[in-house]
């Protein structure tokens, strides 16, 4: 896959269907990579330039030594989308990814067109929470942090599937440093002002058994912009986007068409 080369960091990214069509970019949660989007890309209209990336510490990209703040998340995706020639695109963020998603649209709205915010929040947590996460991993690596994850990333009745072992081994195999890192990030993160500013289509997704991000703080940063929607998927925890790709396809579409991105 490409590599590109920003100022001071080579992230790891992928270009899927038309490379003239309307820009549709993914940022990903924590924890995750690019392929957070492998069973909904094939359930997307035709017309789109799809572009995803892996995060600074995630996937194939380099990890450079935590802690990261929210600014230099966001800076990344600026100059990654500066470089590939992206403006106007829909940005849609899940959790940490939307978390960038909110700041890049507040810096740069010449490429942001419209926002999906998907199981996100303009601040997600307490400090302490995420302090207490990074001194496990910092102490004792990835592998207590994952269980208890999985439990709020998807619903029971799913848990015992591949598709979550494969995502628990993604969680394990995380760079310590880059989970760290992002997780100062989001500790350091408070939108709630900067993204009340914002005036722009956008399009909150939620799920119904969120034990991360629940449904009703999505909602409340959803209704921070003037004329945004807001979805439920049913049946989902933090990831509807492997837990209910059809679902998620549906209203994702909808907003596409509604907004006459294509
Ligand atoms: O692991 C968790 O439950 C926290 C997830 C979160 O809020 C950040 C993310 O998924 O990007």
């Amino acid at each position: 896959m490409p590599q590109a080369q920003l100022k001071d960091i080579t992230l790891n990214y992928r270009e899927d269907g038309d490379p003239n069509g309307a820009p549709l970019v993914f940022i990903n949660s924590l924890g995750t990579d690019l392929s957070l989007w492998d069973q909904l890309l094939p359930l997307l209209p035709a017309g789109l330039r799809i572009i995803r990336f892996d995060k600074r510490g995630h996937g194939a990209s380099e990890v450079t030594a935590p802690p990261y703040g929210m600014g230099t998340l966001v800076r990344d995706c600026e100059q990654l989308l500066d470089l590939l020639n992206v403006r106007d695109a829909m940005i849609l963020g899940l959790s940490i990814g939307g978390m960038i998603a909110q700041g890049l649209a507040v810096k740069r709205l010449d490429q942001v067109r419209a926002l999906v915010l998907s199981n996100t929040a303009a601040k997600i947590g307490q400090p302490s929470m995420w302090h207490d996460r990074m001194e496990l991993a910092r102490h004792q690596g990835m592998a207590p942090l994952v269980e208890p994850t999985m439990e709020r990333w998807f619903t029971k009745s799913f848990r015992n599937t591949p598709t979550v072992d494969h995502w628990r081994q993604k969680l394990l195999h995380t760079p310590v440093d880059g989970f760290i890192g992002c997780c100062a990030a989001i500790a350091g993160t408070d939108f709630y002002t900067p993204t009340s500013g914002l005036r722009l289509p956008t399009l909150g997704i939620a799920g119904s058994d969120d034990g991360s991000t629940p449904a009703d703080l999505v909602r409340e940063t959803t209704d921070l912009i003037p004329g945004s929607q807001f979805k439920l998927i049913r049946r989902a925890g933090h990831i509807p986007c492997v837990e209910q790709p059809e679902a998620y396809a549906e209203v994702l579409n909808t907003f596409i068409t509604d907004t006459g991105h294509i």
